[in-house]
């Protein structure tokens, strides 16, 4: 089932990613933001070449999933499309396949241990988001560990705050072939969330990269 695709306004993709040629670029322009509490964020702009088009071709060949998510008595829409490549099942694109052996190289030192899940996330507009919160389940609720997150589409704001709350520190425009990268204790001493807006955006996607058993 693909209900997604045929939903979604027309996208306008960036005039100078014309090419069909779709890869990860060199990683040496990563920029590091340290946050308090031994937590960090890597970015770097323009990662992908060929972003707009691999936006495409996810957007029309995930599988996508609408979830449901139980809230007190009721059930409430997720608000965002989702799909999830455990380690072994093959990535929905070639480049992506790359795009983790790339980021598994260049952190090997530092992370330890290589990237092998794929999460994706569709926001169809700017009513999809996601809500704070840390990538707490398994080994990162106790341990630093990274998530990678690669962005394609319309760039929507990653934005961060101290974990329990607290003033927006960090906001980071991911979109069009996007790198960020979270590491140390981001994801147990900050939150993280793409804010819902009332601009008029157009779809965006997510790729989070999490070394096995990080969720
Ligand atoms: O859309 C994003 O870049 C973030 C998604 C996210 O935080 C998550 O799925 O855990
Ligand atoms: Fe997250």
């Amino acid at each position: 089932m693909n209900a997604a695709a045929p939903d979604l306004p027309g996208f306008q993709g960036s005039l100078f990613d014309q090419g069909t040629d779709i890869g990860p670029g060199p990683l040496r322009g990563l920029r590091r933001t340290e946050l308090a509490g031994g937590a960090w964020v890597d970015h770097l702009p323009g990662w992908f070449h060929g972003a707009d088009a691999l936006f495409e071709e996810l957007v029309a060949q995930v599988p996508w999933r609408a979830e449901q998510r139980r809230m007190y008595d009721g059930v409430v829409a997720v608000p965002r499309l989702l799909a999830y490549y455990p380690e072994g099942r093959p990535l929905p694109h070639p480049a992506l396949r790359e795009a983790r052996e790339a980021l598994s190289a260049h952190y090997a030192a530092e992370l330890g241990e290589a990237f092998t899940t794929a999460g994706l996330c569709l926001y169809r507009d700017g009513r999809d988001s996601v809500a704070w919160h840390g990538d707490r389940h398994g080994r990162s609720a106790t341990r630093d560990t990274m998530v990678a997150i690669l962005s394609l589409g319309d760039p929507r704001d990653l934005a961060f705050r101290p974990r329990g709350g607290g003033p927006v520190a960090l906001r980071v425009p991911a979109g069009h072939g996007d790198l960020v990268v979270m590491g140390g204790s981001c994801q147990r001493t900050w939150e993280h969330a793409v804010p819902k807006t009332r601009r008029a955006v157009g779809p965006r996607v997510s790729v989070q990269f999490r070394p096995h058993g990080v969720g």
